[in-house]
């Protein structure tokens, strides 16, 4: 008889150790039980929340099943995001050799931690500055990881050629994206991960920080005082006030537009991953999502569409004047449904056309749920692009054709021009 397979749901703190466990990171595993030999008594398949099995975990270790998912942002850019495994092949020789410093910088270093960043390192030829990201969204005005990693790569030219001084400084200066639980399990320790990243010394850049730092910190409630810039250097300054903005901002809503297949519902939640992490509380009105739920029995007639589109305008305004943003990703097809989201959204907060522009014949090559085949075969009426039209705007905010801009730089381009409306009503 063969023992049921056991399986085990992953929150995303476990995840993230997974992530790093994959990596060669650690050695604690999510789905171990602790004081079983080996730490498990039968396999264990690991699964993330859409149940998709992603691991095994075994008396014979881990073994993954399949790729975690990715996800946009600068925290999951391929180039910073590296493993354990992969960082120190790379370091060849110098992994673990004296030379070889590895900074944790798991908090926005002000001026002080900047400063002492230099000393700390003054003697490395290889500095590998960690950075902890968590699949898990911090706080609403807290800084997540897409803003801390900014902060850091903001600092990296001043810690490769010192100022004023004569050491000649490290030979190379890196940012290591490390996934990193928000809730760390025990025995998770920064010293034992830094040494398989190929560290020979790891310090935690905020135990640097002086007591009197940490007193103007606590008592820095006004973010928008010129304490912010006093306290920070340049770089890591602009992303703590954008974070503290994001949680004071004017409600948004952000309009994604275009035929199905486009790529909205991949750009709606790329974008509302990277706003939750500024804490700027976004709120995903899909277009599949939408028609289980608020339009469950719409059809496809012009119509119906129309309603199906005025109910997502109506939400997303509700959420923006509570000021929350709303990201939602119908095809709304029709110029005058549009048109009406806009005059909704506008009386709440700021508004945000997004034309997703990619063209019929990629769509239909993508094809992703078989759709356009069916529609071709007459298989479905009113179909958009193929027997129902689709108006293309003339007042979108930004166009995006996918099949030529990448997510990632989707996903920035909408996040900049959104900042600046949110400034500009914000005054
Ligand atoms: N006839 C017809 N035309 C277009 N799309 C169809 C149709 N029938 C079903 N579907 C699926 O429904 C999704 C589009 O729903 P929307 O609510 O976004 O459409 S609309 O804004 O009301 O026009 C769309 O999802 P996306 O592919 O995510 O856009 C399709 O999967
Ligand atoms: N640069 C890109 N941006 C968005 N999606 C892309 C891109 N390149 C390829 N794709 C793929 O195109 C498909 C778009 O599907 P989806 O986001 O569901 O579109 P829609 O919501 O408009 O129907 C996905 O399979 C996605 O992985």
């Amino acid at each position: 008889m063969t023992t049921p397979a056991s399986t085990r749901v992953l929150t995303e703190d476990e995840l993230d150790l997974l992530e790093l466990a994959l990596g060669g990171g650690t050695g604690i595993v999510p789905g171990c039980v602790p004081g079983a030999p080996g730490g498990v008594v039968d396999d264990v398949t690991l699964t993330d929340a859409e149940n998709t099995p992603i691991a095994v975990v075994g008396a014979a270790g881990v073994h993954a099943l399949r790729p975690l998912a990715r996800a946009a942002g600068p925290h999951w850019d391929p180039t910073s995001r590296r493993t354990a495994d992969d960082v120190r092949a790379a370091l060849g020789d110098a992994a673990g050799a004296p030379g070889t410093v590895a900074v944790v910088v798991d908090d926005v270093p002000t001026r002080v931690e900047a400063e002492a960043l230099r000393g700390l390192v003054a003697d490395a030829r290889h500095v590998l500055l960690l950075v902890p990201a968590a699949r898990r969204a911090p706080g609403s005005g807290r800084l997540g990881a897409p803003g801390l990693v900014r902060a850091v790569r903001s600092l990296v030219a001043a810690v490769h050629a010192p100022e004023g001084g004569d050491a000649p400084g490290p030979e190379a200066v890196e940012v290591v994206v490390v996934p990193w639980p928000r809730t760390a399990p025990d025995g998770l320790r920064w010293s034992d991960v830094g040494g398989r990243y190929g560290a020979h010394r790891t310090v935690v850049l905020a135990e640097h920080r002086d007591a009197r730092t940490n007193a103007r910190l606590t008592a820095l409630d006004d973010l928008w005082s010129d304490e912010v810039a006093a306290l920070y250097p340049a770089g890591c300054a602009r992303e703590v006030a954008r974070a503290a903005r994001g949680a004071h901002a004017p409600g948004a809503v952000v309009f994604f537009t275009g035929l199905s297949g486009s790529g909205k519902s991949t750009l709606a939640r790329a974008l509302a991953a990277e706003l939750d992490d500024e804490g700027l509380r976004a709120t995903l009105l899909d277009g599949d999502e939408v028609r289980q739920h608020l339009s469950r029995g719409l059809g496809f007639d012009r119509a119906s569409r129309e309603l199906n589109v005025e109910r997502i305008g109506y939400v997303a305004a509700l959420v923006a004047s509570h000021g929350g943003v709303a990201v939602a990703a119908p095809i709304a097809p029709f110029a005058s449904g549009r048109a009406r989201v806009r005059e909704l959204a506008e009386g709440a907060g700021a508004f945000l056309l997004v034309h997703v522009s990619t063209p019929l014949e990629v769509c239909e090559a993508r094809d992703r749920k078989g759709l356009y085949a069916k529609a071709r075969r007459g298989e479905i009426d009113e179909f958009t692009g193929i027997s129902s039209p689709y108006e293309e705007p003339t007042d979108a905010d930004i166009v995006i054709d996918t099949s030529r801009t990448s997510v990632d730089h989707a996903v920035a381009q909408v996040r900049e021009k959104l900042l600046a409306h949110l400034e500009a009503a914000a005054g």
